[in-house]
């Protein structure tokens, strides 16, 4: 379980990207996290596995207090927390497989994970995680001669093949095109059923959002606004969670001055 206890997280520059956010992920849960642009979505998810650190409050990810680790400590605690990024990641000079592989070996450096020797059984495992998202075929391809989508499932079966609890992805499909944006989704979903792996996305589309996550949580200005299920979220949820301070102001005055 994933706990976030009167979080705030405040840059160095004064913004405070998250306020007193409160929080319970079961294992296993399909999360996706909506709001407009600077809403704190993205630092929301790199909170959870330290890629920030938080200002106020506590994280507790199964029993373990997030901010607490140290050097080492913090090294192992993330080979339990996959990510996925927009960008996909990859090193796009060397072969799927190798970028596969490289999952095993998060604490070398980069490289002797790519000239690195790797056992029959990893290779093994990188395959199987392969196939599970339907690549298999591109094993041996460069990653620079696959398209966005294939390059997104490469990254999602190098994650997979690390057998992590937690898979955070970081608008894992702001930059595909529709189609590939629900292949790599369905990938996510199929992923999140059989493994039962947690899934923790952020992601602009909206309707993708509701279509997939099982449950949905709003943030708006740092603060959680919505925290409820796909199935329960109503235009006016989403008016909550998307109506920016322009239209506040808008609707404010046409209340106010009749305009
Ligand atoms: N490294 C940083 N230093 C200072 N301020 C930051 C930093 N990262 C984010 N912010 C600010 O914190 C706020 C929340 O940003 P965040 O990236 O979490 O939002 P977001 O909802 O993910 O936005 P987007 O959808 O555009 O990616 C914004 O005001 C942003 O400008």
């Amino acid at each position: 379980m994933i706990e976030f206890i009167n979080v705030g997280k405040t840059y160095p520059n004064n913004v405070k990207a998250l306020q007193d956010v409160n929080l319970k992920i079961d294992q296993g849960e399909f999360v996706a996290i909506i709001g407009l642009s600077g809403a704190g979505k993205s630092t929301l998810i790199r909170c959870i596995n330290r890629m920030h650190d938080i200002s106020e409050g506590k994280i507790i990810v199964d029993n373990v207090e997030v901010n607490s680790l140290k050097g080492k400590e913090v090294r192992k605690f993330r080979q339990r927390i996959g990510m996925i990024f927009q960008s996909f990641n990859l090193v796009t000079r060397i072969s799927v497989l190798k970028n596969v592989l490289v999952s095993f070996v998060p604490e070398l450096p980069y490289w002797r994970k790519i000239t690195g020797i790797f056992s029959k059984e990893q290779k093994i495992k990188a395959l199987t995680a392969l196939d599970q998202v339907g690549i298999l075929d591109k094993a041996y391809v460069r990653v620079d001669q696959l398209s966005g989508g294939q390059q997104q499932r490469v990254a999602l079966a190098r994650t997979l093949a690390q057998n992590p609890d937690i898979i955070l992805a970081d608008e894992p499909i702001a930059s595909l095109d529709p189609v590939t944006a629900r292949q790599v989704m369905d990938d996510f979903k199929k992923i999140n059923r059989e493994t039962d792996m947690s899934v923790i996305m952020n992601i602009h589309h909206v309707e993708i959002a509701l279509e997939y996550a099982d449950r949905i949580i709003g943030v708006k200005e740092g603060q959680v606004v919505y925290d409820g299920k796909s199935t329960e979220v109503t235009d006016d949820v989403l008016d909550l969670i998307y109506k920016g301070k322009v239209e506040e102001i808008q609707s404010e005055a046409e209340e106010r001055y009749n305009v």
